[in-house]
């Protein structure tokens, strides 16, 4: 018999349309393994193993009356827990959200449900999405299923890490800066960040607006592409959402042409500065792609070295006006000072505040703060604002010479827990290469491009398209991966988690 988690969606998709397995069979068979490994890797903060269940019984009754469902209809997936859930736990990995049961569902959990894909639960994170490595989720980080003792990327290495341990064949992932992205590159999994705007935002707790964009992590490109096709689309709850067509993303992804496209290595984000064996392996994959016909040039994007920079401008900028309110006086947290008789309410928002928020939200909110004060506004905000117009004219420029860009994913592989914990910078620097696609509102892919020399780890392969065009990014990723699989005789494939020792400390959700 077939392990059921070992399928991609789209397999398990094909044996529930062919009557093979029940959608209750294949729900089933992930909370057994999120109940075998998830205490070693803690991808989840929540599971819902009867909301799961009840779905799937409703999806295999509709398909036994011949209904016609959905392409994934019956196919489990996580969901991040920054995405609100209707009666069940949202909590952005805060403890500030502890207990808060949304009223409503995010758009895209509307469309999950719509489809018919049981929602397992949901996944850990960095604290509103702020980091790249969940250690400052206030649950607790996750672990790599490669090796427990390294991070699994972030913000959404709980996502990333449920599908590298096949806990969950989807995931749901949000990327502001890099975070579906980078988690996938630093396991060995598949993540898109669609078109800002591609992927309604209505009912993602808003770390910062005008880069957050939701996108599917998988393990392979074309199910990464049947995911996005799902939550895509427009959304009129969303002012931002375009209102277009999803592009082709699933016929490209099936075709995985790449004849005469133009290839373009970006000069500021590959070489100098990334882990030697990533940069091999991205490298030889960039061969894979001109043996099987695609032109290669080079481009140059100059301003992308102010990138980062500009990026914690402009996100503790956004994110200090979102995060205003948490207030303890609407939901979450309420902690009254210590020592007061009859505490201001702006004595008890103070002290919520203090309690609720972890020191890396702390950090972002100063900074974004100081950057919006009068007097500050200019020399910093406005400047930041500048470098981003100036990178997506670099953006623009590139694409007039390359049909898509590439680079390496993250500048490492997967680091220890704990390594960067302390040093911010050095956290930050993950996403030199990820962050530029976020500001200039562009899609980007990632997908496994190998184990690197020096520590048999994954690296990842980073794909960004022109807005809208999505559906170049999934060409050229599924192209890459049938090259990879060719010469690896498949795909990658995490040592086998075998202890099996702590018990899942996810909480059955509060129903
Ligand atoms: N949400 C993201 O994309 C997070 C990014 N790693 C950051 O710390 O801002």
């Amino acid at each position: 018999m077939t392990d059921i988690t070992r399928l991609t969606a789209a397999e398990i998709a094909d044996r529930l349309t062919r009557k093979e397995i029940s959608s209750v069979e294949a729900t089933q068979a992930h909370l057994d393994r999120i109940a075998a490994v998830d205490g070693d890797v803690h991808a989840f903060l929540h599971i819902d193993s009867e909301g799961a269940l009840a779905a799937a019984r409703e999806v295999d009754d509709r398909r036994s009356k011949g209904e016609a469902l959905s392409p994934l209809a019956g196919v489990p997936i996580a969901v991040k827990d920054v995405v609100a859930t209707q009666g069940q736990p949202t909590t952005a990995g805060s403890k500030i959200l502890e207990g808060w049961i949304p009223p409503y569902d995010a758009t895209l959990v509307s469309r999950l449900r719509a489809a018919g894909l049981p929602i397992l639960g949901k996944t850990n994170m960095d604290e509103f999405a702020m980091g790249s490595s969940t250690e400052h989720s206030a649950y607790g980080p996750s672990h790599n299923p490669w090796d427990l003792e390294r991070i699994p990327g972030g913000s959404g290495g709980g996502s990333a890490a449920a599908v590298a341990a096949y806990e969950a064949p989807l995931a749901i992932g949000t990327d502001t800066g890099g975070s579906i992205r980078q988690p996938a590159a630093v396991t060995g999994t598949v993540g898109a960040k669609p078109t800002y705007g591609g992927v309604s935002r209505y009912g993602l707790i808003a770390l910062a607006s005008s880069l957050d964009q939701a996108g599917p992590c998988t393990r392979s490109v074309l199910d990464a592409a049947l995911l996005h096709e799902v939550i895509g689309g427009h959304d009129p709850m969303d002012s931002t959402s375009i209102d277009a067509p999803v592009p082709p993303v699933i016929a490209a992804a099936r075709k995985a042409d790449i004849k005469g496209l133009r290839i373009g290595i970006v000069k500021e984000i590959s070489g100098e500065g990334f882990q030697p064996g990533v940069q091999q392996r991205f490298e030889e994959s960039v061969q894979l792609l001109v043996d099987r016909g695609a032109e290669v040039v080079e481009v140059s994007c100059p301003t992308f070295k102010q990138g980062l920079a500009a990026y914690y401008l402009i996100l503790p900028s956004e994110a200090s006006s979102n995060l205003a309110k948490f207030d303890a006086m609407r939901y979450g947290l309420r902690v009254s000072p210590e020592g007061v008789d009859s505490p201001s309410a702006e004595q008890v928002m103070a002290a919520s505040r203090d309690a609720g928020f972890g020191d890396e939200v702390k950090r972002r909110i100063i900074l974004g703060t100081y950057a919006l004060s009068s007097g500050y506004y200019d020399a910093y905000y406005g400047q930041a604002q500048k470098v981003r117009t100036l990178i997506a004219r670099d953006f623009a420029a590139a694409f007039e010479k390359a049909d898509v860009l590439v680079s390496p994913t993250a500048p490492t592989t997967a680091f220890k827990l704990g390594d960067k914990l302390d040093d911010p910078m050095a956290m930050y620097l993950n996403d030199v290469a990820t962050i530029p696609a976020n500001l200039a509102g562009i899609p980007g892919l990632s997908l496994p491009s190998g184990l690197a020399d020096e520590d048999a780890l994954p690296a990842g392969f980073q794909i960004l398209a022109p807005a809208t065009r999505d559906d170049l990014m999934y060409g050229v990723g599924a192209a890459l991966e049938a090259a990879l699989f060719e010469k690896w005789g498949g795909p990658l494939t995490p040592p086998e988690l075998t202890s099996a020792t702590a018990e899942p400390t996810a909480k059955e959700a509060l129903r």
